[in-house]
């Protein structure tokens, strides 16, 4: 449990890929039923939690990042349902620094989400297991749960139904977006009303990440949502094309994309085809162990402290 006297902290929100991707079929209430295998990476959003007198404030950097509204945001929603799940005032301040770009399936708001339940959580001493968070995390989006624990897991269910994996053998990615997006339930729904033949299954990509086998990765790697996406947003091939063509060992889409990446076996390949990538959006990226990630604690200030709190 995290000390209640805590007046500030800043988290690391790490964005995940996809390595292989199934849909599996629709369920009544139009979510799908997926098996996936998720792996947090660098790339990350970082977020800083200050007590305050009263209420929510959220300030976003940059400015003009273009996520929405406040009151929408991924943030200010973990907020208000952990306020409702304990019954406690909460009151804060947050500054989100966005690193991560928004509809790439890259998981970014719901890496957010996260690290607002695991801070929060942690800053208040309201001692939630991670069961609980995750309970929480899928009701704003169904990448939340895996965001909580991050690293290497299988999801199964909407992608909320987590088992750990082992972590890849050692390789860095290119992580590359164009500047169209894509909106998740979009790209779902155009996926149901696609005829057509399936990527076959995620089960090779399960057997190389237990033999630790990197060329069995690269070969297994694959999204059934990727046809469906390239086909709205033809950059999204090209850019894959592109980072297979500056060496990439595979490349494919992540989650609902619009992001592409590509895998390396080293970090210098990584930066080399970097340089030759053509798009708004390129970075060299690791795989990391953790969705979110306590950088530091600050001692509160006078100002900051709630009377008896
Ligand atoms: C593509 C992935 O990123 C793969 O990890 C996830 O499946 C999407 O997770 P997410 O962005 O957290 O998704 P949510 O915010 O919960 O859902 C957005 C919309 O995507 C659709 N959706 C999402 C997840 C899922 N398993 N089936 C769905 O059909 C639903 O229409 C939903 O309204
Ligand atoms: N903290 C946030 N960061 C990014 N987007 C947010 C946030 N809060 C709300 N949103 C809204 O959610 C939309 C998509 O967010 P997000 O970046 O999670 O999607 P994504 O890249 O498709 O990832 P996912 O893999 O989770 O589908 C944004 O366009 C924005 O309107």
């Amino acid at each position: 449990m995290g000390d209640p006297m805590t007046g500030a902290l800043r988290l690391r929100a790490f964005a995940k890929v996809n390595y292989a991707l199934e849909v599996r079929g629709v369920r009544a209430d139009g979510y799908h039923d997926i098996s996936t295998i998720l792996q947090s990476i660098s790339l990350c959003d970082e977020l800083e939690i200050e007590r305050s007198d009263e209420g929510f404030e959220l300030r976003v950097e940059p400015e003009g990042a273009s996520i929405g509204p406040n009151d929408k945001n991924t943030v200010c929603l973990a907020w208000k349902l952990l306020r409702e799940a304990t019954g406690e005032e909460l009151p804060v301040r947050v500054r989100l620094r966005k690193s991560v770009p928004a509809g790439a399936g890259l998981g970014g708001g719901s890496a957010d989400a996260a690290a607002a339940l695991v801070g929060l959580n942690e800053m208040f001493g309201l001692g939630l297991g991670d069961g609980e968070l995750r309970g929480i995390g899928v009701r704003i989006g169904a990448d939340v749960p895996f965001c909580i624990g991050g690293g290497t897991a299988l999801g199964e269910g909407v992608g909320e139904v987590l088992t750990p994996l082992p972590a890849p053998p050692e390789h860095h990615l290119v992580v590359a977006k164009p500047d169209r997006g894509a909106e998740t339930a979009r790209i779902y729904k155009a996926y149901d009303e696609r005829p057509g033949e399936e990527w076959p299954s995620i089960a090779p990509a399960l057997d190389a990440l237990r033999a630790g086998d990197l060329g069995g990765l690269v070969r297994s790697l694959g999204n059934d949502l990727a046809p469906v996406t390239e086909t709205l947003v033809p950059e999204v091939g090209e850019l894959r094309e592109g980072l297979s063509r500056a060496g990439a060992l595979g490349a494919i889409m992540s989650g609902s994309g619009t992001a592409v990446y590509g895998l390396f076996g080293s970090e210098a390949a990584a930066r080399g085809a970097r340089r030759g990538i053509l798009a708004p959006f390129a970075r060299v990226c690791r795989p990391v162990a953790s969705g979110v990630e306590v950088l530091r604690e600050r001692a509160p200030s006078r100002a900051s402290r709630r009377p008896g709190g």
